[in-house]
């Protein structure tokens, strides 16, 4: 089939809907074409860019009729950052497409018929994230500091963020005006040269600890103390400052050492009334707030009264576990990074917790051995990386038939997979809420309920 469009047509399209990376999709024919900036149900006219065999790519020349729901996006480095994708449809918008596309991806990829429920959204969905990683470079003139350009390596210089803690900005700003006077020569990619690759800023919401993350291509970092100086000066309520050493040529942010030059080794944060302790490289959800709404909504679907024995499946440091740990009889968490379990068993203790267990491995593996040990769940609560549950533990679900499977997912698409292969095997999906927890962004979390059909 040849393209019904040709590079450099001036066209008039409707958009249609938007893809994961915030591009409009019209329609031309049946073919589509991807356009940066424009939002669903806009007339504009495009000039075609590029054609390939089964799509093409097109501009924006005028929006003829703009989307009621089209606002100006306010943070000023938005066109080039490529952190958020959706700052130019009102949050509302974000909202209802958000929803739609999760309808949509259930029954198209997953022919599955549950409600899908209104996206829970935030109050207020400006400054959520708990946690920065700048990276840091030589600019032609002054060192630089901000966030990657779309699928690149390229930094956009910024001063700040509207979705970072104010400590966050104060760091992409000030610090990074200090660097020159500090001594310190930030990390060149190319060369592998330099000292200061990026600077990795947590805070706990609920106590304003702040921990500030140092990260360097040598242990011997002459400028240590004159850093903590500074940064202490600039951040007053920072609580811990810890170096990092990456001396590695990789896009990996972390090296294996860190060493505390200030303060504790680690921040604490409450989520509802379970305190975690977060250190440098420990796992953490970034948007505290909606996290709390995301696992009450597991704890609600997961309907306990005291007597219920519960698995947390790829648990990370426990937090959903622990969160259920209130109102279950026990709970089991299984995760394959073993740092995170050693973080979860310590949370456990921090909180008094007695009836939790958690282990190291392959979920896939360590449930259906717990099973053969008669280690039975009546709930079983999985939240799996983007690509989904393994299929043997779907397999092993199957089998064992808990009562009920609350999913929490951060991709759609393996989501309705998923529900798909646990529906063939018995269970009904009851509802699907999603839980907005990047504001701006294409990403959405959602919470499925399932229970065996009769
Ligand atoms: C989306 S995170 C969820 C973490 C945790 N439930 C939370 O809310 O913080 C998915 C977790 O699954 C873990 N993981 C990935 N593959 C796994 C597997 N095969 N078995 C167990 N855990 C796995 C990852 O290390 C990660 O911690």
């Amino acid at each position: 089939m040849t393209a019904p469009v040709m590079k450099n047509d001036r066209l008039t399209v409707t958009i249609e809907d938007l893809t994961h990376d915030g591009n409009g999709v019209a329609k031309v024919d049946g073919y589509p074409l991807f356009i940066a900036g424009a939002l669903p149900q806009e007339l504009v006219q495009v000039h075609v860019l590029k054609v390939l065999k089964n799509y093409g790519f097109a501009k924006v020349l005028e929006i003829l009729e703009p989307s009621a729901d089209r606002v100006i996006a306010p943070c000023d480095y938005f066109v080039q950052c490529g952190g958020c994708q959706l700052q130019h449809l009102s949050y509302e918008g974000q909202l209802k497409w958000k929803q739609r596309m999760v309808e949509n991806v259930m029954k198209r990829l997953g022919k599955i018929d549950a409600p899908v429920l209104p996206v829970k959204g935030m109050d207020e969905p400006w400054h959520y994230r708990n946690k920065s990683q700048i990276p840091f470079a030589q600019g032609e003139i002054a060192p630089i500091a901000g966030f990657y350009k779309t699928k690149s390596h390229t930094i956009v210089d910024m001063e700040r963020c509207l979705i970072q803690t104010a400590e966050a900005d104060v760091i992409m700003a000030d610090f990074k005006r200090e660097l020159t006077a500090l001594g310190i020569r930030p990390y060149n990619e190319e060369a592998h040269k330099g000292m200061l690759r990026h600077v990795v800023i947590r805070k706990g919401r609920t106590t304003n600890e702040v921990m500030v993350v140092v990260v360097t291509t040598a242990r011997k970092f002459p400028q240590a103390e004159a850093t903590v100086a500074k940064i202490r000066e600039l951040v007053p309520n920072v609580t811990s400052i810890v170096q990092n050493i990456n001396p590695n040529k990789t896009n990996v942010i972390f090296g294996d050492e860190t060493v505390t030059l200030w303060g504790k080794d680690v921040i604490e944060d409450t989520i509802g009334d379970v305190r975690f302790e977060i250190s440098a490289r420990s796992f953490y959800q970034v948007n505290p707030i909606q996290t709390e709404v995301l696992y009450k909504q597991a704890l609600d679907y997961a309907q306990l009264t005291g007597n219920e024995r519960v698995i947390d499946a790829y648990c990370g440091i426990g937090t959903i576990s622990l969160f259920l740990a209130k109102k279950a009889k026990h709970v089991m968490g299984v995760e394959i990074v073993p740092q995170a379990i050693e973080d979860a068993k310590r949370n456990a203790e921090l909180n008094g917790f007695t009836n939790t267990y958690f282990e190291a491995g392959p979920a896939e593996e360590i449930i259906p051995r717990w099973y053969k040990e008669g280690k039975e769940a009546d709930v079983l609560v999985v939240d799996p990386p983007r690509k989904g549950c393994d299929e043997a533990l779907l397999n092993t679900i199957i089998e064992q038939k808990p009562k009920r499977v609350v999913y929490v997912s951060c991709n759609p698409a393996t989501l309705a997979r998923d529900l798909r292969i646990l529906e063939d095997g018995g269970y009904q999906t009851q509802e699907i809420q999603p839980v907005d927890m990047f504001p701006h962004s294409t990403h959405c979390e959602a919470v499925a309920l399932l229970e065996l059909a009769l």
